[in-house]
């Protein structure tokens, strides 16, 4: 069960917004002197929270079915090595390192994929990512030419 927790708005201009909790369990480890005992192989209960917002529905009265998100983030990451996963990370560039910030952004960039290829096109525009009890990230990304990101 999730814990119900309120997080920080994300600003956007559209009249829906819906956020879905999700929670998965990997293990990581950061490549770099600066991540001290975070250079070894440890693991964590991830929490993340996806933010989707836009103007249109689908034929169901949908945003995105909230199932989606789920499955899209839980399948690919739940009980993997992220380090393993070279589809978004590796262990030479820091900007594909499985840090908190990269991983968040990657879900983001994931589920945004996906609802580009829907009817009615809605944005991603924030990832929240509990890494543990101390630390999280929150990505929203820039808004790009022509769209209503940000
Ligand atoms: N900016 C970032 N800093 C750190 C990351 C990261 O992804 N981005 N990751 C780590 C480690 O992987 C670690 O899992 C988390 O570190 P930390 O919050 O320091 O964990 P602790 O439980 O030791 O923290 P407490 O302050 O004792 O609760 C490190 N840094
Ligand atoms: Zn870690």
């Amino acid at each position: 069960m999730m814990l119900q927790q309120i997080y920080p708005a994300a600003n956007h201009p559209y009249q829906y917004e819906l956020n879905k909790d999700l929670h998965f369990a990997a293990a990581h480890f950061v490549p770099a002197e600066e991540a001290g005992k975070c250079r070894l192989l440890h693991g964590h209960t991830y929490y993340a929270n996806v933010t989707v917002a836009g103007d249109e529905l689908d034929a169901a009265g949908f945003l995105v079915n909230f199932a989606v998100i789920k499955q899209l983030i839980h399948t690919r990451f739940d009980h993997s090595v992220l380090n393993d996963d070279t589809e978004s990370f590796d262990d030479v560039n820091p900007d594909r390192f499985p840090t908190t910030e990269v991983v968040a952004r990657t879900i983001c960039e994931i589920v945004q994929k996906h609802l580009d290829g829907t009817a009615n096109r809605p944005q991603c525009v924030q990832v929240y990512l509990r890494e543990t009890p101390t630390s999280y990230c929150i990505y929203r990304p820039k808004r790009k030419a022509g769209s209503h990101v940000g």
